[in-house]
Formats: structure tokens, C-alpha cells, sequence
């Protein structure tokens, strides 16, 4: 078993929400993360794209690529054209030693739409939707096992897999040998998920973990008020472990129990000139070791 610890760069400057950020620059970043103590690195916007290039940046500060996004648009579009995007990321992948592409479907999503509210407004899929869904992540999965990769499908607030619900047709209509799922703690507890049953249900299919923390007086606002996910993305929902409510003793707990293999990947977009990124990461990475630390002992 081996986990490894990375951050995700959204939180120095935000994929989403550009201006969040846009004074860090790509170096500070990666230096920040690997001097917060992390292993690897998520890629965003600002890292070159070229696998040589990003390697000399990487390697000295002993960073590894965990995995990247991609977005699917399986539901909307004809299948040939996200399998053209999709071998283009998993070879940039592949290039970079990630073993695992995080997929997430963006036909219809919202998480982009500043002024449209996130839990009113998310979509849902027809029968037609779902099978296109199901049939294309099937073959985006064979097409990563060819490289001896696995896709890891990313629930995500806003689009049409969000609920325990959506996630389980999603698992129920796609091959287990071919569709991995991604544990993302901070989308789970915003949308009023329960983790814990979550990843008891599917620890044998969770191959890759983004940890966020949720602020709760923001997550009550954000539904009272019908926010976009943007706006409460800006209006600081997320944060990393150890600053929000989302107590992860049981959840590093289960994680060891069911001897997990692959990153934790420390998720947690804010305004960083409210939350400087390199010490709140520090500070989720110290948490983080501690739980673990603390499990080690009480299983002696
Ligand atoms: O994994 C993720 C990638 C981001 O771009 C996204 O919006 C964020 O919330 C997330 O979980
Ligand atoms: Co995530």
C-alpha cells in the first residue's frame, strides 16, 4: 500500500475563476507545494504542456504529476470528438508517469455558468444521455487500459453526477473493470452526500481522492440562496482539511483499513489572498500526517 500527498494548483490560481490568483505564478507554485512537504501536482492552466519541459520544472523540486482533468462531453457531442481530446490528454499523461485521468462529463453541466444556481439548476440526464454516458466512459476506459492507465470518474457538483444516487446508475451501467471512480470529499458534503457511506460502498472502486474541506455557514448560504457553484467558490465554500467541518479521522481511517493505492490530492479552491495557499497546505499536510500517524499507533 502507499499513498502519496499532492495539491491541487486551483488554489494558488483557479482554473475556473482565473482572476482568483492570477498574480502566482506557475513556479511559486510548485515550489510552494513541495516545500509544504507534498509529492506531487495536479496540472492547471499555467503548467507548459510540452512533458520535457514541465519535467525540468518538476523533477527538481522532486514533484510528480499526479493526474490532470479532462472534460467529457459525451452526452452532448458525437463520441469521436472527446476520444480525439481524450487520447491527447492521456498521452500528455502517460508522458508524465500519472497512472490515472480524472474524467468528469460536462454536457450540461453548470459549474462554469457564473449566474446560474447550482443545486436548482443542475442538470439531469435523460435515458438516452445516460447510456451514451455509460457506453463512451466503457470505451474512454479501454482506451486509458491501453496505456495501462484507469479513468477515474469525477462526481462534481453542478453537473449530471452529483448525488450518491447519480454516482451509483453511473457504477450499476459502466464496467467495474474499466471505470474507476474519484472520492472527492468536499463535492460529496456540499452536496449533502454522506462520504462515509460513500466510500464504504466504493473503496474497491475509488482509485484516485481529492480532499477538500467545506466551510458549513457558506454551504448553507450557497443553498438557501441559490448560488451558482462559482459564486461559492468566491465566497470561500471550500478549503482544506483541518479548516471546515468535514472530520476526516474516519475517513484516513477507512482509507487505511481498505489499503488504498494512489494519491491523496489536497483539493481546495479560495481566494488566496484571504487563504495564502502555501500555508494553509502546509497546514492540511501536517493535519493529514498526524490522522495518519495517530492510526498507525492505535493499530499496534
Ligand atoms: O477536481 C476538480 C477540478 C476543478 O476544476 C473543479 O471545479 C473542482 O471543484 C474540482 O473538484
Ligand atoms: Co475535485
Amino acid at each position: 500500500m502507499t499513498i502519496k500527498f499532492a495539491c491541487a494548483p486551483i488554489a494558488w490560481t483557479n482554473d475556473d475563476l482565473p482572476e482568483l490568483g492570477k498574480e502566482n505564478t506557475f513556479e511559486q507554485c510548485i515550489s510552494e507545494m513541495s516545500l509544504a512537504g507534498y509529492q506531487g501536482t495536479e496540472v492547471g492552466n499555467k503548467y507548459p504542456r510540452d512533458p520535457e519541459i514541465l519535467k525540468s520544472y518538476l523533477e527538481p523540486r522532486n514533484l510528480e504529476v499526479a493526474s490532470a482533468w479532462f472534460s467529457a462531453f459525451l452526452t452532448t457531442k458525437p463520441y469521436e470528438e472527446t476520444k480525439k481530446a481524450f487520447i491527447e490528454h492521456r498521452d500528455f499523461l502517460h508522458a508524465m508517469g500519472a497512472k490515472v485521468i480524472v474524467v468528469a462529463e460536462q454536457g450540461h453541466s453548470v459549474q462554469g455558468q457564473m449566474d446560474t444556481p447550482v443545486f436548482s439548476k443542475k442538470p439531469t440526464f435523460t435515458d438516452e444521455e445516460w447510456d451514451r454516458l455509460a457506453d463512451g466512459l466503457n470505451k474512454l476506459g479501454d482506451l486509458a487500459l491501453e496505456k495501462d492507465m484507469k479513468i477515474v470518474y469525477h462526481h462534481h457538483m453542478g453537473t449530471g453526477v452529483q448525488t450518491t444516487e447519480e454516482v451509483d446508475k453511473l457504477m450499476e451501467m459502466t464496467d467495474p473493470e474499466k471505470v474507476f471512480l474519484l472520492y472527492d470529499t468536499g463535492h460529496l458534503v456540499f452536496s449533502g452526500e454522506d462520504p462515509i457511506a460513500f466510500y464504504k460502498k466504493y473503496a474497491n472502486r475509488i482509485k484516485h481522492i481529492h480532499f477538500k474541506d467545506v466551510r458549513p455557514e457558506k454551504q448553507k448560504q450557497s443553498k438557501e440562496e441559490d448560488w451558482s457553484f462559482l459564486k461559492s467558490v468566491f465566497q470561500g465554500t471550500f478549503t482544506v482539511p483541518s479548516d471546515g467541518c468535514i472530520d476526516f479521522k474516519p475517513i484516513i481511517d477507512l482509507i487505511l483499513e481498505n489499503n488504498y493505492d494512489g494519491w491523496i490530492v489536497v483539493e481546495a479552491e479560495q481566494d488566496p489572498s484571504l487563504a495564502n495557499p502555501f500555508l494553509y497546505h502546509k497546514k492540511a499536510k501536517d493535519y493529514m500526517d498526524l490522522l495518519i500517524t495517530n492510526k498507525l499507533i492505535a493499530d499496534m
